[in-house]
């Protein structure tokens, strides 16, 4: 480096190691008092983790920033701060669909923090009873994507288990193709999970016609089997890269340049309001005229927003359907309260999922 720029950039540098250190002393500070909350709460036995304090400490934040760090900047780096509070009352045990590197993975390391117990699980049916029997205290679930729509699994799953929806987060699909050399040298087939070979279609097409398509079980296990052969090339996100140790080849291949999918946060615990929540609720009404007409009527009277609405078949061959909707606000705010009443008189079948923070 030439002597010019030497001579601005070590006063700088200096300066950043003295805020690093300041800031370093009061994390320090920061994470002592947080245990000292964590000794308060022992005596109430209350959960360790309260998402509406967390997005009502990140809201405020976001308030106070004036620049130049982007809001988003502000939530990401308080959510690992957090994160790493609470984990010295206590790691939460995470489950999530594996293998290492899934986009199941990064929702639930931005949502939870990386100072977690993850617990990478071969499915959702086993995310979803690892939070059921407390293997587990937290779990997170796909529950629809921007261009596939709901993952009716999941939805399935949520309609029997006895879990709660404590959170949510919406994370950009941006996937990659990738292989052993970071090139194309050699390679004649590319692995993905078949959702990802479908939103990668017309690229794939353009730039590649020569490759074979393949599916794989999930876009991880793609990269992990990419990483054994050098004939293979897999489509999966940058973290999959990463953990596999695989060359990016190209980069945001997806056909949908917005692609974006949507996780739910799972565990046994209620958040209190926040102050911009959503509450998630399965209904049933009977298979008449009219029926879910009314069944959203309670809402509208109530001047409650409907965020999602989603159904699935009942399976009694009948032509019934579970409905799910999403609407703003929780369960406690009075006119929530009142429309969810009416809504429970008419149903005949009638599950709050949850209420929780909305995304950050
Ligand atoms: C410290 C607390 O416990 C946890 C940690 C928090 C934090 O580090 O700010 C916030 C909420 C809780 O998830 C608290 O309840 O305030």
């Amino acid at each position: 480096m030439d002597d010019a720029l030497m001579k601005k950039l070590v006063p700088l540098r200096e300066r950043i190691d003295e805020l690093d250190a300041r800031i370093l002393e009061l994390l320090t500070e920061r994470a002592r008092t947080a245990l000292q909350v964590g000794e308060a709460k022992q005596h109430v036995q209350g959960p360790v983790f309260r998402p509406e304090r967390e997005a009502q400490v990140i809201r405020r934040l976001q308030q106070l920033n004036g620049g130049p760090l982007p809001a988003s900047s502000v939530a990401a780096i308080w959510a690992e701060i957090m994160s790493a509070c609470r984990a010295l009352e206590q790691p939460a045990r995470v489950a999530y669909l594996g293998p290492e590197g899934t986009y199941s993975e990064q929702a639930a390391l931005e949502h939870f923090g990386h100072a977690i117990e993850p617990q990478p699980c071969a499915s959702f049916d086993d995310v979803v009873r690892a939070v059921e029997t407390g293997r587990a205290d937290f779990g997170m679930v796909a529950v629809e994507n921007s261009n596939e729509g709901a993952v009716n699994r999941t939805l399935d799953l949520l309609l029997t288990a006895s879990v709660k929806v404590l959170g949510e987060r919406s994370i950009d699909i941006r996937h990659c193709l990738m292989t052993r050399s970071g090139t194309l040298e050699g390679v004649t087939r590319v692995l993905a999970h078949p959702q990802a070979l479908a939103q990668c279609r017309g690229w794939l097409t353009a730039n590649h016609p020569g490759l074979a398509c393949e599916p794989a079980a999930s876009n991880a296990e793609a990269a992990r089997l990419a990483a054994q052969d050098p004939s293979l090339a897999a489509i999966a996100g940058e973290q999959a890269a990463r953990h596999w140790k695989l060359g990016i080849v190209a980069a945001g291949i997806q056909d949908d340049p917005h692609n974006r999918t949507r996780f739910l946060a799972i565990g046994q615990t209620d958040p209190g309001r926040s102050g911009r929540d959503k509450t998630s609720l399965i209904l049933a009404v009977p298979n008449r005229a009219g029926a879910v007409y009314r069944m959203l009527a309670p809402l509208a009277e109530n001047n409650v927003s409907m965020t999602r609405l989603e159904s699935r078949p009942a399976r009694t061959g009948e032509w019934e359907y579970y409905f799910y909707v999403d609407v703003e606000g929780h369960r406690e705010d009075p006119n929530v309260a009142a429309a969810l009443a009416a809504l429970q008189q008419q149903a005949a079948f009638f599950k709050v999922l949850g209420s929780y923070p909305r995304c950050p």
